[in-house]
């Protein structure tokens, strides 16, 4: 198995501003922190981790390139494209749309890195110089709609990657699995009309965007049905992580047989996470990858790319992305030190709420052909 793998050193110098989760405003008790929720040294370290334990050995270096406007351009308007090209030359930067996404000078260069470098890993995918990939890409881009960023996303990564399939590498079917905590309301509203782009995300319930992502929202149109949400209650673990991931997301890829898997990998499900109240560990993502792996193995030769979203726990992270990446290339080179403490906890095993809801969503699959 050869596992792609890309990280550019400029994505740990995307600037999240001074503000712990909103920008610093004495004002409204904002305080200043050193460190933003989002700020990149969590990518970083997951990265460093991948490097100093050996796992970088096994991996296929693939490297970033920028996105094009035009590329940029077929999930957003161009109005967004140029605002954030312009809003990036202020010496103070500026905002990706909602007021709590703020970005630092440059930041169009470093964006526009993370979406050329999703559409590099799934071209070096399609072409078979990977089997599978994983782009360590900074800022996620599950939120971003084609109008606006938001929720510390500026592009779509996901989606921009997707749209590059289709339009120059010849893929009409994709799957787009999101993990990431919180709904992929992005990708969601992107292909919502669209039956050739089947998007599942799997996410905690109403946690962010507010009251988004809920089991009634199919899709549009001819879309309809192609759209399911798997809204896991808080406090979910790996039981409840892995039954959703066998009940729905496996069969799911199954009746819609993608071309390409494309999966937005947040982190931050993980126990320890600032943002969400999950409590996955490594386990899970693990359980959640292999489902992935089977679903592109069974109708896509294999063909699967993961791109970073979200994830906030500078200590769990790394390890959560390491044995993400571990399984998808085959290979063991470092246990998970931090699951003696998270794996123990209560909470792991499958709850009958929580069985309830995955099997509500699981009778939604019979509209997906
Ligand atoms: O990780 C994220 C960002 C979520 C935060 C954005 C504002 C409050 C929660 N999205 O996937
Ligand atoms: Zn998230």
């Amino acid at each position: 198995m050869t596992t792609g793998y890309l990280w550019d050193e400029i994505f740990g110098w995307h600037d999240t501003g001074s503000g712990a989760l909103f920008p610093a405003d004495p004002t409204a008790g904002h305080q200043p922190l050193g460190h933003h929720v989002a700020h990149p040294d969590t990518k970083r370290r997951m990265h460093e981790l991948i490097c100093v334990s050996g796992l970088i050995d096994h991996l296929t270096r693939i490297q970033p390139r920028t996105a094009t406007e035009a590329e940029l351009t077929r999930v957003h308007t161009a109005e967004h494209v140029g605002r954030i090209r312009r809003d990036s030359e202020l010496p103070k930067g500026g905002d990706a749309g909602d007021g709590i996404s703020p970005f630092g000078k440059g930041a169009y260069r470093i964006a526009a890195l993370g979406a050329g470098s999703a559409i590099a890993m799934t071209e070096a995918v399609v072409d078979g110089t990977v089997d599978n990939g994983y782009a360590l890409v900074n800022p996620a881009g599950h939120h971003a709609l084609p109008e606006t960023g938001m929720g510390f996303c500026i592009f779509n990564n996901v989606a921009i990657a997707a749209r590059h399939a289709q339009a120059a590498l010849g893929i009409e079917r994709i799957a787009i699995v999101d993990w990431d905590v919180h709904h992929g309301n992005g990708a969601q509203a992107i292909f919502a009309d669209d039956p050739s782009v089947l998007t599942v995300s799997l996410h905690q319930d109403r946690c962010f965007p507010p009251n988004s992502g809920l089991v009634t929202e199919r899709g549009t149109g001819a879309g309809h049905g192609y759209n399911i949400n798997i809204p896991m209650p808080v406090g979910t673990g790996d039981g409840g992580y892995q039954y959703a991931a066998e009940t729905v997301i496996g069969p799911a890829l199954e009746a819609f047989a993608p071309e390409l898997v494309l999966v937005a990998s947040g982190f931050d499900p993980n126990a320890m996470d600032p943002l969400a109240r999950q409590l996955v560990t490594s386990r899970g993502f693990i359980s959640l990858t292999e489902t992935v792996m089977a679903a592109a193995d069974r109708s896509a030769h294999g063909r699967l790319v993961l791109l970073q979203e979200g994830g906030y726990s500078p200590v769990y992270v790394p390890f959560c992305g390491l044995a993400t990446i571990e399984t998808l290339a085959g290979v063991h080179v470092l246990d998970d030190a931090i699951l003696p403490v998270v794996g123990g906890m209560g909470g792991h095993d499958l709850e009958p709420h929580q069985k309830a809801l995955v099997d509500q969503v699981a009778e939604l699959i019979a509209d997906v052909h």
